[in-house]
This record gives C-alpha cells, structure tokens and sequence, in this order.
C-alpha cells in the first residue's frame, strides 16, 4: 500500500521553507529594525505609502482580522503611537494600572473630555494631541501593541458590532464611528477550493455590512476632504462575482474605489484589495 503522508509533508513543507528563504519581504521582516510581526505589514506600508490613507487627522480605526498585529502595527507607528509617549505596549487605566481587559479600561476613561489622550493609555503630558484610537478585532488572540485596543472575537457576531461600538465611543468620538477600517480577512483553507473561493466572497459582504454600520460618512462629516476619512481597505479573492460586487455594492456606495495589488502581495496570490474612499452614506444614494 502507497500511504507515505511524511514524504508528502516533507514535500511540501520543503517547498515552502525555499519559497520563504527566497522572498524578499520575509527577510526583511526578520531583518528590519522595525521588526513587523506579519509579511503582510508591507502590503500595508506599501499602500499608505502611495495612496496615503493614514494621516494624523484620524480619530478611530478598526483593524478588522488584525492578528497577529502587523497591521495594526504599521498603524500604531504611523500615527506616532509609540514608547517616546509613555506607553510600554500595555495598555493602562487613566490611573496608570495596567488594564487586563481593553474593554474594562475604556469604561474607565471614556468620560474623561480631554482628546490629548483619548484612549487613556497613561501618555505623558504631551506637546501634541495623541492619535486617534486603534481597535483590533481578531479571533485569534494578539500580544499588545501601543495605542491599539485588541478585542478577541468574531467580528461576524452581532455582539463583537456592539462591543466596537462601545469601544470606539468616546467625548472626543461621540458617534462611535471609524474613519477608517481596514480589513485584512481571507476565508480558512479548508481544501475545498469552490467553498474558499465562495466564503471569500462571502467575507466581503460581510465585511462592507460592518462599514455600513460603523464608518463615517461623508454626510456625518460636514466636510469635503473625502479623501482623507471614510474609508474601507478590503482584501478579496479571486471570484468570478468580484466585478459585480465591486459595481453594485462598492462603487455606488464610496466616491471612489481602486483595485490594488501591492508588490508585496504574492504574484501567486489571487489576493487584492479594494481601496474605497469616501463613505456616501445610507442617509444618499448608496446601495447595498
Ligand atoms: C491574513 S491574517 C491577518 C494578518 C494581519 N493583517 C497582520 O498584518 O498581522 C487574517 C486574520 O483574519 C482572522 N479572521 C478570519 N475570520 C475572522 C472573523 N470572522 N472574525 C475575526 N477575525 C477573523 C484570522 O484569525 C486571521 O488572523
């Protein structure tokens, strides 16, 4: 009888061992000073870099999918959320004691009206306002990451929305709305291509509803830098509905949206994202 499953995982766990060991982007992870937890942190630099989606300005981001945090650091360190400001990576009560449950210390700091710490992470008398709050949302668990309020859940239940909500409510963001959301999910391999591919989309969907909810529309800001707030980063697979869904359900919904590819992300992948900028709304002409 031919049962060998070693030599097939040896296979291919060799395969992917040279396929590391040849990729640009995993020595520099290992190599970098800044040390991201992901690879896919680049596709993130590599996108602000160009389309500039992280300015100072921003006063709640949800990172959605965000373990084990290069996201969410790439974030962190772009709106200057760092240890020159006092924190240590672990977020704290107003009164400095370490907060074991970010949802417990927000509870704690919300009232307080002063937007010069909004998330209450203890910052030091600053010489400039801090940034804006960082919500990860993940199933899996993240170590801390200053500035960044980790919630460890499915962001598909009903009660993670409410959680998020509360989370992202505060004097300085009255409404409980992100300026920016990112999402990061791809379905679970289960080694059923047709279902990945169908949950892949599935997730989009999913997705696009949460922004609905919780991403602040160019009507709620009063404003027309449209392209600097309301937007949704979304990473999609390959599915033979993906135009229709980007035309029926992103495009009439956002003033903008752009296919990327990072040249970061795998060629091999059929991953992309969908850049989409300026929220209209459900109070217009969106669609969903
Ligand atoms: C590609 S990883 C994200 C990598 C991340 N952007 C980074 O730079 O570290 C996708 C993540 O989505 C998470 N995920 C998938 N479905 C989810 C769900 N329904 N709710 C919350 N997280 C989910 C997975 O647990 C996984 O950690």
């Amino acid at each position: 009888m031919l049962f060998r499953p070693t030599s097939i995982l040896y296979r291919s766990s060799n395969s992917w061992i040279s396929r590391q060991s040849r990729d640009p982007y995993v020595k520099k992870r290992v190599l970098d000073s800044n040390f991201y937890r992901s690879r896919s942190a680049f596709k993130l630099v590599e996108i602000n870099d160009k389309w500039n989606i992280l300015t100072p300005n921003l006063r709640a981001i949800v990172d959605l999918g965000a373990a084990p945090g290069g996201w969410s650091q790439v974030v962190s360190r772009t709106l200057e959320w760092d240890d020159e400001q006092g924190t240590d990576g672990v977020p704290r009560t107003s009164s400095g004691e370490e907060a074991d449950d970010p949802l417990a210390m927000w509870e704690a700091i919300k009232n307080l009206d002063s937007p010069t710490d909004p998330a209450g992470f203890g910052l030091r008398e600053g010489t400039r306002p801090a940034p804006g709050v960082i919500v990860a949302v993940d199933k899996l668990p993240m170590k801390p990451i200053p500035g960044v309020l980790t919630l460890q859940a499915d962001f598909l239940q009903p009660a993670t929305a409410r959680t998020i909500k509360r989370m992202l409510t505060a004097p300085f963001n009255r409404d409980g709305k992100a300026d920016l959301i990112l999402s990061d999910i791809g379905a679970n391999q289960s080694g059923n291509r047709i279902r990945d591919v169908e949950q892949s989309l599935e997730i989009c969907h999913a997705v696009l509803k949460f922004a609905r909810k919780h991403l602040r529309s160019d009507f709620e800001l009063r404003q027309d830098t449209w392209d600097r707030q309301g937007v949704l980063l979304l990473k999609h697979f390959a599915h033979p509905d993906i135009d229709e869904f980007r035309k029926e359900h992103l495009e009439p919904n956002f003033r903008g949206v752009y296919y990327l590819k990072p040249g970061s992300s795998r060629s091999e992948s059929s991953e992309g994202y969908f850049l989409c900028r300026g929220w209209r709304g459900d109070s217009g002409f969106g669609l969903l």
